[in-house]
């Protein structure tokens, strides 16, 4: 692994403007440390876990059921009775309490054979069957799809959940297509991007080789069952399976390298999991009253001078919300910018300073408008399929798009554990974004659970940006801080999305990964 020279790096989010307090900066801090474990969060946000026995996991679909969706995983100490002021949140559904973020192996990759991987990592199953087990269960139901490939003859190519690649089969029949209809469209997703890399003309040679390894599968591979490829395959498919149950699109993880280096190694997750301390201070501020509350105790004047995206604009509370909590006072130096929503959910982005402090309101229920309302971008989530694809050994991985994205469009949450940002608290910095406006001194870390934009690279002319999110569903659910990742400019189907990871004057300074 190759280091920058500097030890810190400062990712912005907030504006920094004249006061201490907006100097605060989302930071990215180099560390020499190993790359830790990591979980997967999809749209909200977490807290702590109790014992041993409770965790936390991602949801999971349960058929007949309905899904909910989690919107905070709250971490709390083992050994520690569930403190009083929790007790309420603990009868809301949207949170999770529990000791610990867990990516639990889906039952029916969980069956176990004579395989076992040399790999350890979360969600992913080590014990799996092999082509010499087949004989045992030919007849039972438990061959599921897990996806399909095209071998050298053009031939499609099955490879089976739960069982090594060495039972993988040619399938031939078109109602095989018909019944996996899904798995189909994961795999043609997958093949229309590496498609688009072999007409690439930046595209190196390596990269086309490697790329043909994903595009048109053959024996030696599928008789390698601990080839590093097949864990690119099982984290591709087992995070893709968690952003299932909230609608996402899939995911994919690839290194077009001759020589594959290993996955990145981390917990996914959707939603925010904050830590028991941080929940203390969320639940404490001021950002975390109703609506309703806010107006009775502050006394300020209701704000009806800005338009509002919302679809039931008479009810939005939003700018309510920016009026009492966050618009600039004469008292108050730091000036941040109020990021107007368009019809379609997109940023208005006339006039965007990267320098300026700036905030996204998002619907709750007290606006009365439903789950399509423009102004709750990030409840709905990701909606382009993004990549996690190794860059170089400098940079590692780093997040690319497959589709176009247009400039203020959504691209994702970042996600991760919300926490103390003092240095007292473990944990790899290089993966902090550090909170100026809804939780102050706080940082969201994805190094252990995070979400695919914990791969976004640094540039000095990013085509992204971070920008802290006020959103919730409902007024009950706990006001956890988020941030959303939206386009300033088009960003081109292939492209890396960057964010800069410093503040205007430090990349002046060369402070840091140097501009190239
Ligand atoms: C938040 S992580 C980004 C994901 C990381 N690349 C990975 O593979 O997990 C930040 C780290 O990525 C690397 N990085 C990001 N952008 C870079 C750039 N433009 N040049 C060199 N290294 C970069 C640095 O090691 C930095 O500490």
């Amino acid at each position: 692994r190759i280091f920058c020279s500097n030890s810190h790096i400062r990712v912005v989010i907030g504006a920094p403007t004249h006061t201490s307090m907006c100097h605060r900066q989302a930071r990215i801090k180099q560390s020499s440390t190993s790359r830790s474990h990591l979980l997967y969060c999809p749209t909200f946000y977490i807290v702590y876990v109790m014992n041993q026995t409770v965790e936390i996991v991602p949801d999971t679909i349960t058929p007949g059921q309905p899904i909910v969706r989690t919107a905070v995983g709250v971490l709390v100490p083992k050994d520690q009775p569930i403190k009083r002021e929790f007790a309420r949140l603990a009868d809301n559904p949207n949170v999770k309490m529990g000791h610990a973020y867990v990516n639990p192996i889906p039952a029916e990759a969980a069956l176990g054979g004579r395989f076992l991987s040399r790999y350890e990592y979360p969600g992913i199953p080590r014990r799996k069957r092999t082509a010499d087990e087949i004989s045992a269960h030919e007849h039972n139901d438990d061959w599921r799809v897990q996806s399909t490939y095209t071998n050298i003859y053009g031939q499609l190519l099955c490879s089976y959940i739960g069982w090594n690649s060495t039972a993988a089969f040619v399938q031939n029949n078109q109602n095989f297509i018909r019944e996996n209809r899904n798995v189909m469209r994961i795999s043609n997703a997958r093949d229309t991007y590496l498609r688009s890399i072999q007409r690439d003309p930046e595209a190196t040679d390596m990269m086309k080789r490697s790329t043909r390894k994903w595009l048109l599968m053959n024996r030696s591979l599928l008789n390698t069952p601990h080839h590093l490829f097949w864990l690119y395959e099982d984290l591709s498919y087992y995070h893709t399976k968690i952003q299932q149950v909230h609608d996402l699109p899939p995911l994919m993880y690839f290194c077009f390298r001759d020589v594959l280096v290993m996955p990145p190694n981390f917990k996914y997750t959707l939603f925010n999991v904050v830590e028991e301390r941080s929940m203390d201070t969320i639940l404490a501020a001021k950002s975390n009253k109703s609506v309703d509350e806010l107006q009775k105790s502050i006394k300020r004047k209701r704000a009806d001078a800005l338009d509002t995206a919302c679809e039931n604009p008479d009810q939005c509370q939003c700018n309510t919300i920016w009026n009492i909590l966050y618009a600039p006072t004469r008292s108050t130096a730091c000036r941040t910018r109020y990021m107007a929503q368009n019809g379609d959910g997109s940023l208005d982005m006339t006039g965007f300073n990267i320098s300026d402090s700036r905030i996204v309101i998002e619907c709750s229920d007290a606006c009365g408008c439903s789950s399509k309302c423009p102004r709750r971008r990030c409840q709905r989530g990701q909606s382009k399929m993004l990549v996690a694809a190794y860059e170089n050994e400098a940079i590692e991985f780093c997040l690319r798009t497959t589709e176009h994205i247009r400039q203020g469009e959504f691209i994702i949450e970042y996600c991760g554990v919300v926490m103390n940002g003092n240095a007292g608290t473990r944990r790899d910095e290089s993966y902090d974004v550090e909170l100026n406006l809804i939780c102050p001194g706080h940082v969201i870390n994805s190094a252990a659970i995070g979400n695919l934009s914990r791969f976004m690279a640094h540039a000095c002319e990013p085509n992204a940006v971070l920008i802290e999110t006020h959103s919730r569903i409902k007024e009950e659910d706990p006001l956890v801080p988020r941030v959303s990742v939206y386009a300033i400019r088009d960003i081109a189907a292939g492209e890396k999305v960057e964010i800069s990871y410093y503040q205007a004057e430090q990349l002046k300074s060369k402070d840091g990964i140097p501009c190239k």
